[in-house]
């Protein structure tokens, strides 16, 4: 079984952070791990406050995976200061996992801020280049690169300039684009675009999240990346169609709808 690590923060309600990823890397047949980061009290309406772990704590927690049983893909999300980004950023320099996605979360969807805005220096010269694949919105492409994210070519620049930053593949979500959910791939050498009619629903809670965790689960099970990007889209696509209406605000999307379908409704 492969083996997949997410080094994020924690979604009590279940839909976004390490809670959206174990389900989306269960569902994906691969082995979930977790690095907690930080604890968020937040809902599908409001994130109420969050609490690092200390530095230290999750050094710990990476060499307990490192030490015993290792990892085909890392994904990295809600990193919230820059002395959570120093400390992954020092043991995945130590270990040199293959395969790292980078979800550069900056905002939950309904708006509130997940990373401290003073860190967004120490993520540019610290975290991104450590990605092998790096995963902004337009919102946090337009935040790391200082450009204004209107059209599709403005994705592909983007990319490009985040590429030159110094990660390997660049991601740029269309989630936040009026019109089709268009995403842009720069992989290195060639453009990929990935486009899907725009879902009508409100209940796109953790998209990001479930995004970057099926392209590392797809990684690991020896995708390339533009054919773990092609799958990951289908996938998220599938969730959010059959998005669950919970909760009072965006709700979250559904990480098991094909498997239900496929048999174990009836355990
Ligand atoms: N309404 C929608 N209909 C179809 N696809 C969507 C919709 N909203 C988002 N997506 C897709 O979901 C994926 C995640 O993109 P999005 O821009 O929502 O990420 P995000 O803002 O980082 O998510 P979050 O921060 O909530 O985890 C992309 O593939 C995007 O195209
Ligand atoms: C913990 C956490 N990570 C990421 C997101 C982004 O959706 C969120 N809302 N919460």
């Amino acid at each position: 079984m492969k083996r997949v690590l997410t080094i994020a923060g924690s979604d009590c309600s279940g839909g976004a952070g390490i809670q959206a990823d174990i389900k989306t890397m269960s569902a994906h047949g691969v082995f979930a791990m977790s690095v907690i980061v930080s604890v968020v009290a937040e809902n599908t309406s409001r994130v109420i406050d969050i609490q690092d772990v200390t530095p230290d704590m999750i050094e710990k927690q990476m060499d307990a995976i490192y030490e015993d049983i290792g990892t085909d893909a890392v994904k990295v999300g809600m990193l919230s200061t820059p002395q959570c980004m120093r400390a992954v950023a020092k043991k995945l320099t130590e270990y040199r996992p293959e395969n790292i996605v980078i979800d550069p979360v900056m905002y939950a969807k309904n708006g509130c801020p997940l990373m401290d805005p003073r860190s967004i220096d120490t993520f540019k010269s610290v975290v991104l280049p450590l990605a092998d694949l790096l995963t902004p919105n337009i919102p946090e492409a337009e935040e790391i690169t200082g450009m204004k994210i209107e059209t599709i070519d403005d994705m592909k620049a983007a990319a490009l300039k985040i590429h030159e930053m110094g990660c390997r593949a660049v991601l740029v979500k269309g989630g936040h684009y009026i019109g089709d959910a268009s995403d842009v791939l720069f992989d290195g050498e060639t453009f990929h675009f990935f486009t899907t009619k725009r879902i009508h629903t409100k209940n796109t809670h953790g998209t990001g999240c479930t995004l970057s965790s099926a392209i590392a689960s797809n990684l690991a099970n020896g995708c390339t990346m533009a054919e773990a990007v092609r799958r990951g889209k289908n996938y998220v696509t599938m969730a959010i169609e059959h998005a669950l209406e919970l909760g009072k605000g965006c709700g979250p999307t559904n990480h098991f709808y094909d498997l239900y379908q496929n048999g174990l409704k009836t355990l």
